[in-house]
């Protein structure tokens, strides 16, 4: 390397003084001290040693290198020695290498105005200039080891570093101020997370006001907070506020909202985590889709499918015999030649579980307006036999116009109250209780039920359920092909589902609950998961439903079908499931007046059902005098509590019929056929 024009016309420039080191320190608003020993020694090779270069302290080098240096570890390292020696002087060829090299004092003076330019070339040049021999390797300007873990900044700048450190600590500055800024805004998001929405005092006034004509955004937005809340309890609560608060407040808007009774409302929120309940509230709103079923008595899926196709409906295959249909369809030509049957898809499944076989003998238990058993006569291929009892006259004749248009030739149907069946008839391979319910389930067809269903219908409903369940369950040969039960309801009350389950479980040991092998849905909530099966409404869009299954494995003991008869009297008040249903034109069945069905005669029929149900109690060996009489000692023999509280009050089977409570005729059930 040739010496450069500055060199020849100024010389070798003179060693870098410390002072001038601190003076560019001072310059960039840095504390200007020490410099680290190996910068001295650099600075001894110079023939400026023992001059005074430093012209702002006035401090002599000499005295500089008499004063302890701070090491690299911080701790106070003893100077190598005392007075510096004088080195020999050096020509432009030995400070051409650029290492160990000295300056002159002359050279050196004439750069002591010009700093920024010295830095510049400081900056610029090898790193390798500030090793000091016996240092060991030279050191990244700014690298990690060079932090504040040895002493300070302060300590180690020099002038080479002394633009990147002071870069450094600008970039400390600002991650501080970005970590104080980001903490701030966390805790300013933390406040802002924390919703607002209990009504305290002083809003009291203000937030009854807007329920009276509610904002439904507002609403909307405030259960949507709650339930936030509750999910998150521990942080996103107010402080003080108790769990039972947000509860109550989610109550409260949840009535206002979607228009519940509070009683509804709340025992469908406690039946539900909160997220999952407001889920179950949005599906209510939600319209179910149009299902139709396909005929197979009278048509092929392909048929019915390229019929409608053809009268531009559109369909979606959802099932083997199931569509959706895009349009209502209760009026085509296909419809009244019966090829379909508008049916809620959860309708299907209770039939499915119960998977007749052809020949069987069925008893439809509850099945007005028929949808369910027009399916198990087309499952039977109209083979064999199904009672379809339903007790409600009106009702039934939505159910005969079904069989009739869809021509169904294998089915009974009789009007009994479905508690007395075991003693009209017994022996089916199969029995279905589709049970009248409060209907929870079916929220989103019917939204009466929102403020309809009282305290004492989920007190009633179930008990009649827990007695027509025990009828079902006796009215079964065990023997047979089947020995099957099914139990379903539209309802997704916890009374109405596992509790009758449970019920029917304690009371008859004779059956077992079963798989109903449904492809999907849920399980149930008691312990007999993987036996029962819940659908929500918000799970799929299907209507909420409960299908459970037990198989029947001995007779029932007579000393309970004894017990059954005297513990279970029948309510004063007979409990119907009042929820308008649909025929399957979704024409309320009530409205058709006439209808299909001609009627009953009640005094030509009187007579021969009395004979009728006489003669079937004596094939299964039971005491027919038992229908006039009431036994003495029924009373005394109820086991269940709640059967006992309703003996108290209730007249006996017997006596209901001598002696009807409601003045009205004594209640006579038929068949016809
Ligand atoms: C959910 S609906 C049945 C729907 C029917 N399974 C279907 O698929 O079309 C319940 C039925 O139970 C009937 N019901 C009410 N109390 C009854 C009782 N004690 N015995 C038999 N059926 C009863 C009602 O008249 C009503 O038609």
């Amino acid at each position: 390397m040739g010496v450069g024009n500055r060199f020849k016309h100024q010389g070798v420039p003179e060693p870098l003084s410390e002072a001038h080191f601190a003076k560019l320190k001072r310059k960039a608003g840095l504390p200007a001290d020490d410099v680290p020993e190996t910068k001295k020694r650099k600075a001894q090779n110079g023939k400026a040693n023992g001059k005074s270069t430093n012209k702002a302290n006035g401090k002599s080098k000499d005295a500089k290198v008499a004063q302890p240096l701070p090491s690299r570890n911080g701790k106070t390292a003893k100077p190598k020695s005392k007075k510096a020696k004088p080195e020999p002087e050096l020509g432009p060829e030995d400070i051409s290498d650029g290492i160990g090299g000295g300056f002159s004092d002359e050279d050196m003076s004439g750069l002591d105005d010009d700093d920024d330019e010295l830095v510049d070339d400081f900056l610029g040049s090898d790193d390798s200039v500030y090793d000091s021999e016996g240092e060991g390797e030279p050191r990244a300007m700014f690298s990690e080891d060079e932090d504040d873990s040895d002493g300070g900044a302060e300590e180690r700048l020099t002038a080479a570093n002394i633009v990147g450190l002071s870069r450094k600590l600008d970039k400390e500055r600002e991650e501080e101020e970005a970590a104080a800024e980001a903490e701030l805004q966390e805790t300013l998001q933390t406040n802002i997370d924390v919703p607002h929405v209990l009504e305290d005092g002083a809003d009291e006034g203000q937030a009854k006001a807007p329920l009276l004509a509610p904002d439904l955004q507002l609403l909307r937005q405030r259960i949507s907070d709650t339930i936030r809340v509750l999910d998150d309890f521990a942080n996103l609560s107010e402080p003080g506020a108790s769990r039972s608060e947000y509860t109550a407040q989610l109550l409260k808007d949840i009535c206002a909202y979607y228009g519940y009774s509070e009683y509804l409302a709340e025992k469908l929120l406690n039946l539900f985590p909160p997220r999952e309940a407001l889920a179950f509230f949005d599906a209510n709103e939600t319209p179910r889709p149009i299902v139709i079923r396909t005929n197979t008595l009278k048509t092929s899926r392909r048929e019915l499918a390229s019929a409608l196709i053809n009268r531009g409906v559109t369909l979606e295959p959802v099932g083997l015999q199931i569509f959706e249909s895009s349009v209502p369809l209760g009026a085509t030509p296909e419809y009244l030649a019966g090829h379909y049957i508008l049916q809620a898809a959860s309708s299907f499944l209770p039939c499915m579980a119960l998977a007749p076989q052809e020949g069987e003998r069925i008893l439809d238990m509850a099945s007005a307006p028929g949808g369910k058993t027009t399916y198990l006569a087309a499952l039977m291929k109209n083979t064999g036999c199904v009672f379809a009892n339903d007790p409600s006259k009106t009702r039934s004749r939505g159910l005969i116009g079904n069989v009739h248009r869809l021509g169904v030739r294998n089915v009974i149907v009789c009007n009994y109250d479905a508690r007395d069946f075991p003693k009209v008839m017994g022996g089916f391979d199969r029995v279905l209780l589709d049970a009248p319910c409060t209907g929870t389930g079916v929220i989103a067809k019917d939204p009466s039920v929102k403020t309809n269903k009282t305290e004492k219908d989920f007190i009633t409903i179930p008990h009649t359920q827990k007695q027509l369940l025990l009828g079902a369950i006796d009215s079964v040969n065990h023997a047979g092909t089947g020995g099957y039960i099914v139990y379903s309801t539209c309802s997704v009350s916890v009374e109405e589902n596992e509790m009758v389950v449970q019920y029917a479980l304690k009371k008859r040991p004779n059956v077992r609950l079963v798989s109903t092998e449904l492809p999907f849905g849920k399980e149930g909530f008691t312990a007999y998961q993987g036996k029962t099966f819940e659908f929500y409404p918000h799970t799929l869009n299907l209507d909420g439903f409960f299908v459970a299954k037990f198989h029947k494995i001995g007779p029932t003991p007579a000393s309970l079908v004894n017990s059954r008869a005297e513990s279970a009297p029948k309510q004063q008040e007979e409990v119907f499931d009042k929820t308008p249903i649909l025929g399957d034109d979704n024409v309320p069945s009530q409205a058709i007046e006439g209808g299909d069905f001609g009627g009953f005669d009640d005094d030509e029929d009187a007579e021969y059902i009395e004979r009728a149900k006489r003669n079937a109690m004596r094939k299964r060996g039971l005491d027919p005098k038992a229908l006039e009489k009431p036994k003495a000692q029924s009373k005394a023999k109820t086991d269940s509590p709640e059967v006992k509280t309703k003996a108290k009050g209730d007249s006996s089977e017997g006596k209901a019929k001598a002696k009807p409570t409601n003045g009205n005729k004594p209640k006579k059930n038929k068949s016809k056929a």
